[in-house]
């Protein structure tokens, strides 16, 4: 049954246990037509069940997904359609030809020759062109990779989704993926990443959702989740070989190479106060530097565990 929604996907009350395991509690939100949405949550948080529920590869216990209106049940096909998935593992033929398998894979979708200059194009775009004959097999981890980005948008769908797309790919080709992902952004594509790279996904979406052990924790606008927490972080060092006072140990964050760092709730600790206390101490700053929360922080503040480099 296809229902008129506005939004790329819908996703509604959904549940998914694995034993007692509970992966999914009861997730909840919609990601509207053209964003670019970011999935974020630690190691085992439920991501890529999230992921495969909508892609109609795990059925939910409980709740509906639509992608663009269409159930991921009830009306599978018209959603997959809609839908182009990057899965987080690398799954291939290892015989077939990079070309092959993506003409093939467009075949899967009842598309023929008219999409062969669009497989051209995206290898190119995917810094693959002097690949596309070589088999699966022969090409490095990053490349197999872009092979599966290409895979999924063969036939053009209009929502895509990428689990950790640039997982083991090396900092100039991260680049070019994020150029490619900008530019289907930009094309009107729907587009929902999940990544550990924070700087990416605070770089790249306009909507966070952070999951954590199978619930949201958070959901809003990349800026205010960076502008919600009144912390600040401060960083001086102090002269001579001066100890920081004891009321202020506590907040400290971390220290390196002579350098303290200290997380302030703005609210509660002005960062006058900190001053005040170290000259009533008789110390002298050396320098000092303040720093705005970053996604990581943030990240780190909610799920109250260190985010996977
Ligand atoms: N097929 C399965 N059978 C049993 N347990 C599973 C299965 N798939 C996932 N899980 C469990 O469900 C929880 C959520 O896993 P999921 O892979 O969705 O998390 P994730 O956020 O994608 O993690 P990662 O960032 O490590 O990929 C984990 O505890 C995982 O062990």
């Amino acid at each position: 049954m296809t229902t008129p929604s506005p939004n790329a996907i819908d996703i509604v009350g959904v549940r998914k246990s694995y034993g007692r395991l509970e992966a999914l509690k009861g997730v909840e939100f919609s990601i509207a037509r053209g964003e670019f949405f970011g999935l974020l949550g630690p190691n085992g948080a439920g991501k890529s069940t999230l992921i495969n529920t909508i892609a109609g590869l795990v059925a939910p216990d409980a709740g509906h997904i639509a992608v663009l209106g269409h159930d991921t049940v009830k009306d599978f096909r018209a959603a997959r359609r809609k839908l182009g998935v990057v899965p987080q593992e690398l799954v291939f033929d290892p015989f077939f030809k990079v070309v092959d398998m993506l003409r093939i894979q467009a075949g899967y979708y009842g598309s023929g020759r008219e999409v062969w200059p669009w497989i051209d194009e995206m290898l190119e775009r995917l810094d693959l062109s002097s690949k596309r004959n070589s088999p699966m097999r022969a090409l490095s981890g990053g490349m197999k990779r872009r092979v599966l980005i290409a895979q999924a948008l063969v036939h053009k769908p209009p929502v895509v989704i990428l689990d950790e797309p640039t997982a083991g790919v090396d900092v100039e080709l991260r680049r070019t993926l994020w150029s490619f992902m900008s530019d289907l952004h930009r094309q009107g594509q729907t587009v929902v990443l999940t990544t550990h790279y924070l700087e990416e996904a605070q770089e790249m979406c306009s909507r966070i959702a952070i999951l954590d052990k199978g619930e949201i924790k958070a959901l809003e606008s990349t800026r205010q989740l960076l502008k919600r927490h009144p912390f600040r972080f401060l960083r001086i060092k102090l002269a001579g070989d001066a100890q920081l006072p004891d009321a202020l140990r506590p907040l400290v964050s971390s220290e390196s190479d002579g350098v303290i760092e200290l997380k302030l709730d703005t609210s509660q600790h002005p960062i006058g106060g900190v001053f005040d206390t170290l000259r009533n101490a008789g110390i002298a700053i050396e320098d000092v530097h303040t720093r705005e929360p970053d996604l990581e922080d943030i990240f780190v503040e909610l799920t109250k565990r260190e985010a996977v480099k």
